[in-house]
C-alpha cells in the first residue's frame, strides 16, 4: 500500500441515494479503505434527477442533474469525491473538475427482462416494451418495428415494479445495474453489443473530484483501469463531437480486439421519426493513449455525420 500521509481524512464521498448509486459509492469506498488506506465516508444526498420522476430526463435538464448537487457539495467543501454512473456523467465537466479515474467496466451490454417472455424474438405481434432512452427506442424499432414502446421512468427498483404491476410484457434495463443490485436472475436474456449499441461509458464507473484536489486525484488514479479508460474515452469523444446532448439517440461502443486493436461501433437515430433507418459505423484503431482514443471517437462521429447525421442530430424527440 503507498503512504497517503499527506491527504485529508476522512475522504467524504458524496452520493445520490437511489441503491444503485448508494452501491456504487460504498464499492468505491471501500476500495480507497483497503487499496489506498484511506478512512473514507459517504454524504447521501437527493438530486433534482432524483426528484423529477415523471417526465422524460431529456426534456428536464439532462443527465447533468443527477450530477450538479454533487459538485456543489464538493465546490462547498462537504465532499471530496462523487462516483458516478459514467453514461450519466456530462460530456464536458465545468470548470475546477476533473474525471480522475474510471474503473473496470461492468457488463456494459443490456439487459431483456420480462416475466413472460425469455427474449425480444419470443415476445409476440405488438408487445409493449417500456424504456425512455432514446438509444434503446431507435434500436429496438430496428429490430422490431411492430413493437408498442412506452415510457418507463424511475430508479431500477421502481422500473421493474412497474414491470411486475402488469403494465408492460418487458422492459429494457442496463445488465450492469441489475448485477451490481444482486438481481442478475432478473435478466431473461442480454442484447449482443452489436443489435444493442449500448451508451457510452455504460456499466463504467467515474469518479470525479475537484482538479485543485492534488495528492488525493493521484492517489486516486490509481485506481483507474486503462483498457475501460480508453475505451470509455474513445466513446465520450463521439457524443462530444455531435453535441453531447441526451436528446439525441447516440450509441457508442468500444471493445479491444483480440489483435490489441480497439474496435468501435456506434449508431445515430432519428428522434423525431423513429422509423427512420439507423446510421451505424464501425471502426478500429491500435489505440494507446486518451488522444488516440478520442481521435477514433471524433473520426466516428465524422463518419455518422457524412452518412447523413446532420439531419437526425436537428430533429428534437417527440
Ligand atoms: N440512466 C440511468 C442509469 N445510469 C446507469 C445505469 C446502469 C449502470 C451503468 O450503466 O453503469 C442506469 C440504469 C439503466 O440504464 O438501466
Amino acid at each position: 500500500m503507498q503512504s497517503n500521509a499527506s491527504i485529508a481524512t476522512p475522504v467524504v464521498i458524496a452520493t445520490r441515494e437511489s441503491r444503485l448509486a448508494l452501491w456504487q459509492a460504498e464499492h468505491v469506498r471501500d476500495r480507497l479503505q483497503q487499496e489506498l488506506g484511506l478512512p473514507t465516508e459517504l454524504l447521501g444526498m437527493t438530486t433534482r434527477g432524483d426528484q423529477i420522476l415523471d417526465r422524460s430526463l431529456s426534456k428536464v435538464g439532462g443527465k447533468g442533474l443527477f450530477v450538479k448537487e454533487l459538485e456543489v457539495a464538493m465546490e462547498a467543501g462537504q465532499a471530496q469525491m462523487a462516483v458516478h454512473s459514467l453514461k450519466d456523467v456530462p460530456m464536458e465537466l465545468p470548470e475546477g473538475f476533473a474525471l480522475v479515474a474510471i474503473l473496470e467496466r461492468e457488463d456494459p451490454r443490456d439487459a431483456f427482462v420480462s416475466n413472460r417472455y425469455a427474449s425480444l424474438a419470443e415476445l409476440p405481434q405488438g408487445a409493449c416494451v417500456g424504456t425512455s432512452s432514446l438509444r434503446r427506442v431507435v434500436q429496438l424499432k430496428a429490430l422490431r418495428p411492430d413493437l408498442r414502446i412506452e415510457p418507463l421512468r424511475g430508479n431500477l427498483d421502481t422500473r421493474l415494479r412497474k414491470l411486475d404491476e402488469g403494465g408492460y410484457d418487458a422492459i429494457v434495463l442496463a445488465a450492469a445495474g441489475l448485477k451490481r443490485l444482486g438481481l442478475g436472475a432478473r435478466i431473461r436474456a442480454t442484447f449482443a453489443a452489436e443489435d444493442m449499441i449500448p451508451a457510452a461509458g455504460q456499466g463504467a464507473l467515474g469518479l470525479e473530484i475537484r482538479a485543485d484536489a492534488g495528492p488525493l486525484g493521484q492517489a486516486v488514479a490509481t485506481l483507474s483501469h486503462q483498457p475501460t479508460w480508453l475505451a470509455t474515452h474513445a466513446e465520450r469523444a463521439v457524443s462530444r463531437a455531435l453535441g453531447g446532448s441526451c436528446s439525441v439517440p447516440l450509441a457508442a461502443h468500444a471493445v479491444w480486439l483480440d489483435d490489441g486493436r480497439m474496435q468501435l461501433d456506434v449508431a445515430l437515430g432519428h428522434a423525431a421519426q423513429p422509423a427512420q433507418p439507423l446510421l451505424k459505423a464501425r471502426l478500429s484503431a491500435s489505440v494507446a493513449t486518451t488522444e488516440a482514443a478520442e481521435a477514433l471517437g471524433r473520426e466516428a462521429a465524422e463518419r455518422l455525420v457524412a452518412a447523413g447525421g446532420a439531419a437526425y442530430l436537428a430533429a428534437q424527440p417527440v
